[in-house]
């Protein structure tokens, strides 16, 4: 290759990329997911290979959208321990290539991207689950998910309320102060009464009950990507209407699916494309793993934005 690919740092991705084009361009991709191959994308389980002396994770995330002509895969690193030492616990890089000819287009900084498009999946599985008159959103974590949660949330609720838990009071504290929010001291006072509930955390055991959560109420699930980790109790996943972004992801990755032994319902996509119908006044669960076509359609975006620009 005689050219230097162009390198999209974060604070750029930062700049460019809104939520409000985000949101429906993950919807899509979604809803391609779930077509399969009629919906133009090829998309195998990532690869996760523990860096057990460490305590860390690495992810290799390919996939391919014929639609969107986007081609990339994501490296992602996470690191539960980083917590506290002023790195972040995931870290991540985009490689973007052009469909037509395999020439290498970009390298992205992806953190900002999965910080974004992970709130993006929870803001479309929101739009189709929780009761249209949600006003409570209770969110349990205060890091970059939660925050991004925060955020991509208010585009689909006019929420009254938002409560905040976290297992360190002040990091829930720091929250609060910059974003509008009432600090809970348990999980349960954040849970009870809720109508939208977000779970992003690095919980390995449940931190939510089914008796505490509101009948009808939605939970987008984000934490627990491993077989072994849950942040929802098993009671709570059978009683609930099941939702996740890939089922065969979902029963090779997700401790919250495979210890529950819980009924998948339906791959949101499946709403999205009117296959299954949604169940908006049951209670419902959307188990969040991040699917990779999510990072390669919101990549292309943030290319092309860039691109337009020069
Ligand atoms: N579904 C997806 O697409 C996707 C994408 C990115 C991250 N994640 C997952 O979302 C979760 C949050 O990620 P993040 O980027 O916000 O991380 P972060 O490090 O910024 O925040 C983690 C939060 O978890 C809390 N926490 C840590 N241990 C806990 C415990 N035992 N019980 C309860 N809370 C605990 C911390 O206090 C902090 O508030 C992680 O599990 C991460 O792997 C999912
Ligand atoms: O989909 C993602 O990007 C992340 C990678 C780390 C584990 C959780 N999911």
């Amino acid at each position: 290759m005689s050219r230097l690919p162009k390198y999209i740092e974060a604070d750029d991705v930062k700049r460019i990329l809104k939520m409000t084009d985000l949101i429906p361009i993950i919807e899509k991709a979604m809803g391609d997911f779930s077509k399969g191959e009629d919906g133009g994308v090829v998309q195998p389980v990532r690869s996760i290979i523990p860096v057990e002396k460490h305590g860390g994770f690495f992810g290799a995330m390919p996939a391919y959208s014929e639609n969107d002509a986007a081609l990339a895969t994501k490296l992602v690193t996470f690191y539960p321990k980083n917590a506290g030492t002023g790195l972040p616990t995931h870290m991540a890089a985009i490689i973007l290539f052009e469909p037509s000819t395999g020439e290498l287009k970009s390298i992205l900084d992806g953190e900002v991207i999965t910080s974004m498009r992970t709130a993006a999946a929870s803001a479309v599985a929101t739009k189709y689950l929780a009761s249209e008159n949600s006003k409570i959103l209770c969110i349990l974590g205060s890091g970059e998910q939660a925050r991004s949660h925060y955020k991509s949330l208010h585009h689909i609720c006019n929420f009254e309320e938002v409560r905040v838990w976290s297992p360190t009071l002040k990091n829930a504290q720091a929250f609060s102060s910059q974003l509008k929010s009432k600090v809970c001291e348990t999980a349960e006072e954040a849970v009870r009464g809720a109508d939208v509930i977000v779970t992003a955390t690095f919980a390995k055991q449940p931190i939510v009950e089914w008796e505490w959560v509101k009948p009808g109420a939605h939970i987008n699930a984000v934490g627990a990507v491993n077989i072994k980790w849950q942040e929802l109790s098993s009671e709570l996943m059978q009683k609930s209407v099941v939702h996740v972004d890939s089922r065969e992801a979902a029963m090779k990755e997700s401790g919250d699916v495979i210890i529950s032994k819980a009924e998948i319902f339906a791959e949101i996509g499946d709403l999205v494309n009117g296959t299954k119908e949604a169940q908006r006044e049951k209670t419902t669960v959307f188990k969040s793993l991040g699917i990779a076509i999510e990072d390669a359609v919101s990549a292309k975006l943030v290319y092309d934005k860039h691109m337009e620009n020069q």
